[in-house]
């Protein structure tokens, strides 16, 4: 409390750091002067990353470092978590930012076994199995470190097509609240970040399969560019923050499901609550009638798709 956190000198780990969010939140921190670690599964696109942070780097003496691991897995979090911890004689990580993840926005009916355990592999595994193992090693070591998750305003609200994604985002959020009280056992802070639509690769890569309508919803909400949700997100972290949020709507979503979590200044909470209070109904209403009126568009889509005659296998 009081005094803000500064990166430089630092260890910061971040997962899914190749692109998009972790990339940029990666790159300020190396501006920053910290030692910084990444990890994500394709090698070819983390020489590039390790390369556009090498020419960021402040100091000759800062560690940067790039591995190839898919953590969705807890053995392959505790590899990666051990591997990025070699440089520095084993010690854990100062501060961990739990960036990688993906969406899949699909038609409930139309998705396959494989593409709900992807996206909980992707968005819940790749958080908790990396935060399980960084956090046992913190303990261990007295390391009094820095936990942060990324969720999304689609951990405070949702709507047709994020079946798969939605649900992982709401449970990231109610692995953080538990770890955020449980942790002050140790002096481990946890810090959860929610961005709203961000212009990134995995956004461009979604919006291959996003279904019209979950589009068309989505016109409401301004996506900006990740440099600025990475530095909203680091602000965040310096100032430390709990919950995260550097948009209007999300602010509004937040402040009328806070749950037990902290909301800071209980004024701003307040002004955003009553916002909501009518806000939100006034945003469903519309929404729900696009949705409804959308049926008749989207049982011609199902049928052309041969939905009806595989009886939706
Ligand atoms: N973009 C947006 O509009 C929004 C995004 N978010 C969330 O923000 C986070 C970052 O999103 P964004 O930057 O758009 O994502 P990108 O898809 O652009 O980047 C995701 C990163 O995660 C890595 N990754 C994915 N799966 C794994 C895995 N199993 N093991 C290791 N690394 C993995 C990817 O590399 P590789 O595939 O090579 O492993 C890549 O580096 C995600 O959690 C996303 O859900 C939240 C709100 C909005
Ligand atoms: C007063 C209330 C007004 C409300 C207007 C709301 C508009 C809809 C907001 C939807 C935003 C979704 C962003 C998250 C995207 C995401 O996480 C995925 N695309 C993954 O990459």
């Amino acid at each position: 409390m009081g005094q803000k956190w500064t990166p430089k000198g630092k260890h910061c780990y971040l997962t899914g750091a190749s692109q998009g969010l972790g990339l940029c939140a990666a790159l300020q921190l190396v501006k920053d002067g910290a030692n910084v670690s990444i990890v994500a599964r394709d090698q070819g696109k983390l020489d590039v990353a390790l390369k556009k942070m090498e020419a960021a780097r402040v100091s000759p003496s800062q560690k940067l470092a790039a591995y190839s691991h898919d953590i969705s897995t807890a053995a392959g979090a505790q590899a990666a978590l051990e591997a990025v911890c070699t440089p520095f004689a084993g010690q854990a990580p100062d501060a961990v930012f739990l960036c990688a993840g993906n969406a899949r926005p699909l038609y409930f009916v139309e998705a396959k076994e494989e593409d709900f355990k992807s996206q909980i592999g992707t968005l819940y595994f790749t958080a908790l199995w990396s935060a399980w193992a960084v956090a046992k090693l913190m303990v261990c070591q007295k390391v009094k470190g820095k936990i942060v998750f990324v969720s999304s305003t689609l951990g405070l609200m949702s709507f047709v097509g994020y079946a798969p994604y939605a649900p992982m985002k709401f449970a990231i959020r109610g692995l953080a609240d538990t770890l955020r009280s449980e942790f002050q056992l140790y002096g481990i802070s946890v810090h959860i970040y929610f961005p709203a639509g961000m212009f990134t690769p995995g956004y461009e890569e979604e919006n291959k399969v996003k279904p019209a309508i979950t589009k068309k919803i989505e016109e409401q909400d301004k996506a900006c560019q990740p440099e600025e949700a990475a530095a909203v997100l680091i602000k965040g972290v310096k100032n430390g923050t709990y919950s995260i949020a550097g948009d209007f709507n999300t602010m509004v979503f937040r402040a009328t499901t806070q749950s037990s979590s902290p909301f800071g200044n209980i004024f701003v909470k307040f002004a955003f609550e009553v916002i909501g209070w009518f806000g939100v109904p006034i945003w469903r209403w519309g929404v729900d009638a696009d949705v409804r009126k959308y049926a008749p568009e989207h049982e011609a889509y199902l049928k052309q798709k041969g939905f009806f005659e595989n009886e939706g296998k």
